[in-house]
């Protein structure tokens, strides 16, 4: 309540705010008179950026106003938001001209800031005209109307502390000389000698600035990661590369960190739409809800999506029927196997169907195989049974028997859909359907997906980017670029090796579990389990627990959870190797009280609960806290997997599944940062 006879504190507190700013107006607009040379429109627009120095920012004026107007900006300045570029036009210049300035002048101010590892998605280019306008773009430039400038500028999202303010600011004098700093000075109209009054009002939009300091303290500051990476980084994120390029690395090393910073980047040097796809369903969702804060203009140009659902929408807007139906591609299978194989040379070799339905999914089909001269000798890669002739043709009659089921029921699986869609995007025609596609782990796309997305932009200019990294391969097949005739030479080829992610006992444990399982990377090179990976150096910890029971077990797990600090949820995974595990878990955490949030529906926003899904769908993704309980239950004596009886796998196939269920372990465990927690019931426990 306020008290009777004046005013409440808010409104007083209103009050003041719009006399400073009124001050902080009228001295800019004296101090900008000293840009003689700028015009009358020219030094209204500056004095309208000087009274956001009064907030923290930090401007930069050319000292050749207007100079030669040669390329480079005429003003730079420095805030929360980031830094931006501005071109000061008056309305009668002609913008083109302006325009091819001022984009050169924010390439100079890009590659300033990148030896400070600032990505250029933080370095917008803005072009302010003299009189009002509704805001607008122009390809990467954003337009604004001089009153609109100051209140757009401040409701940018929060992206830079006050220190890095400085420090970029003070970098930028540094590297532009011919810029100089100004601020406003509310003492400077008094001492100027100029007339108190008579600076015109009428333009200065006061409501807009009036309410942006709520806005500003209302929005907390974006990560660091979606401003700051390490210049090498930037290097990469801005590199123009004459056709397809790689990026690998180890676990944590900022793959997908730089792949989307440098879709930020394509995004705003071209107009076209561009395509950012992974395997699992779920990433995407993430890594978009990331790309919208941390490049919203650009955002609505960039299709996110896992390359399956991607392929489907692609074909049905095509007119190409899809008939996809996993449950009816699942019985074809079934019928094939009883058909020719339950009682052939496979069955002895290893009784389980689905080793035979990966080796049609992956060798075959994923390969786009379709005669068998091609199946005969194809390298098999990864897959450690080794087939001789005969073995192999009875492979292929027991794909033929699966595809002519399919047929037979008229329906498609996973892997025809990416077929028919590679058919599809091989037709000629007169336009690439986008500017760029980015592929974040590549690893697990088959051959086919690969080729589907490299018909999409063949070998244009930073057309194609392909992230990811072998080690994390978690599926059976395997091949070379090469293979899908990609061909990616000299620096397009890029290997990042310093890990961010995780802490040094954590990435330790990992590691040993694959210590040896050596793989094929993405360049075709093959690389030790343990390879070589630059540390930075943060704390964090492996809990190993052990309980007597399966009971006990949970128990412990539940205690866990339980004990995390408030707010740690947020920040929490809990994963298991399989759906049944998954369900189990649910039910556990539910009546323990413990919230759950499935990782299908986890879009990356914050959310006061324990991300629970399977190692798969938590691909890509990182936590501060990653519970794995039973994590050893599948992998300590060999594996038992895909409902074969103990003992009646090849000793090859064993070992084949064990591998792929360690890979899974391993990127389980290393989705860690702080934080692993590792559970066993009766004392089993894996090396690690
Ligand atoms: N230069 C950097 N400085 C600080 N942190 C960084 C840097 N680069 C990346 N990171 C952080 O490292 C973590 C891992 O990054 P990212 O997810 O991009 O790695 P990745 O190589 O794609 O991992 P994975 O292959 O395991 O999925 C993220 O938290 C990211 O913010």
């Amino acid at each position: 309540m306020g008290t009777f006879g004046t005013a409440p504190r808010g409104a007083q507190e209103e009050r003041r705010r719009e006399r400073l700013l009124r001050e902080d107006w009228q001295a800019a607009r004296r101090q900008a008179l000293r840009w003689t040379d700028a015009g009358e429109d020219g030094q209204r627009i500056l004095a309208r950026l000087l009274v956001l120095t009064a907030r923290g920012w930090r401007l930069l004026v050319t000292r050749r106003w207007p100079g030669t107007r040669a390329p480079g900006a005429d003003v730079l300045l420095v805030g929360p938001g980031g830094v931006f570029v501005i071109d000061v036009t008056a309305g009668d210049e002609p913008r083109e001209e302006r325009a091819a300035a001022l984009l050169a002048g924010t390439k100079a101010a890009e590659s300033a800031v990148a030896a400070l590892g600032m990505s250029p998605v933080a370095v917008q280019p803005v072009m302010v005209l003299a009189g009002r306008r509704a805001p607008t773009e122009r390809g990467r430039i954003l337009v604004l109307g001089e009153q609109e400038a100051g209140p757009v500028l401040l409701a940018q999202r929060n992206r830079l502390r006050p220190a890095s303010v400085r420090a970029i600011a003070d970098h930028l004098e540094r590297m532009f000389p011919e810029h100089e700093g100004a601020s406003v000075d509310r003492r400077a109209h008094a001492a100027s000698g100029l007339p108190r009054h008579g600076v015109p009002e009428g333009l200065f939009d006061l409501q807009g600035l009036r309410d942006q300091p709520l806005k500003e303290a209302m929005g907390a500051p974006i990560e660091q990661w979606m401003t700051f990476l390490h210049p090498d980084q930037v290097g990469l994120v801005r590199r123009d590369w004459g056709g397809p390029a790689r990026i690998s690395g180890p676990t944590g090393t900022g793959k997908t960190v730089v792949a989307l910073h440098r879709t930020a980047h394509l995004a705003r040097r071209t107009t076209g739409r561009l395509l950012y796809v992974t395997f699992a369903n779920n990433l995407p969702r993430v890594q978009a809800t990331f790309f919208e804060t941390m490049a919203p203009a650009v955002a609505g140009r960039v299709e996110f999506s896992s390359l399956h659902s991607w392929a489907r929408t692609f074909l049905q807007e095509r007119g190409v029927p899809v008939r996809l139906n996993k449950d009816k591609a699942d019985t074809a299978f079934g019928l094939a196997w009883k058909d020719v194989g339950r009682e052939g040379p496979l069955a002895r070799i290893d009784p389980a169907p689905g080793y035979w339905r990966e080796e049609i999914d992956y060798v075959i089909k994923g390969r786009g195989l379709t005669r068998f001269e091609e199946y005969r000798t194809v390298p098999r890669r990864r897959r450690k049974v080794s087939l001789s002739g005969t073995q192999r043709e009875a492979v292929w009659e027991l794909y033929e028997a699966y595809a002519s089921q399919l047929r037979e029921r008229d329906v498609h699986d996973f892997n025809d859909v990416l077929a028919l869609a590679l058919a599809e995007a091989a037709r000629p025609r007169e336009r690439p359907p986008y500017a760029a596609v980015i592929a974040d782990e590549v690893q697990d796309l088959t051959l086919v997906g690969v080729r589907l997305l490299h018909a999409l932009v063949g070998d244009a200019a930073n057309g194609l980017l392909l992230v990811g990294d072998g080690q994390q391969s978690v599926y059976p097949g395997g091949f070379r670029l090469t293979d899908a005739g990609i061909d990616i030479r000299g620096d397009r080829g890029q290997v990042l090796r310093t890990n961010y992610r995780n802490s040094g006992r954590i990435l330790d444990a990992a590691l040993t579990l694959v210590a040896d399982d050596s793989f094929e990377d993405l360049d075709g090179v093959r690389t030790p389990g343990r390879r070589d990976v630059d540390l930075t150096h943060h704390d964090g910890d492996v809990v190993r627990v052990t309980g007597a029971t399966a009971d006990a077990h949970d128990g412990e797990l539940v205690q866990a959870l339980r004990s995390l600090p408030a707010g740690a949820l947020a920040d929490t995974a809990l994963l298991c190797p399989s759906a049944g595990g998954v369900s189990h878990y649910r039910r556990l955490l539910e009546r323990s009280g413990v919230r759950v949030c499935p990782l299908e529906r986890y879009d990356g926003r914050p959310v006061d609960a324990v991300k629970l899904g399977t190692y798969h769908r938590a691909k890509g993704l990182e936590f501060k806290n990653v519970f794995l309980p039973r994590y050893d239950a599948g992998i300590a004596n060999g594996a038992q997997a895909g409902g074969t009886p103990a003992g009646t796998q090849s000793p090859q196939s064993a070992l084949e599944r064990a591998e792929l269920l360690r890979s899974g372990l391993f990127v389980a465990m290393t989705r860690a940062r702080d934080l692993l927690w590792l559970g066993s019931v009766g004392g089993r426990a894996v090396p690690a």
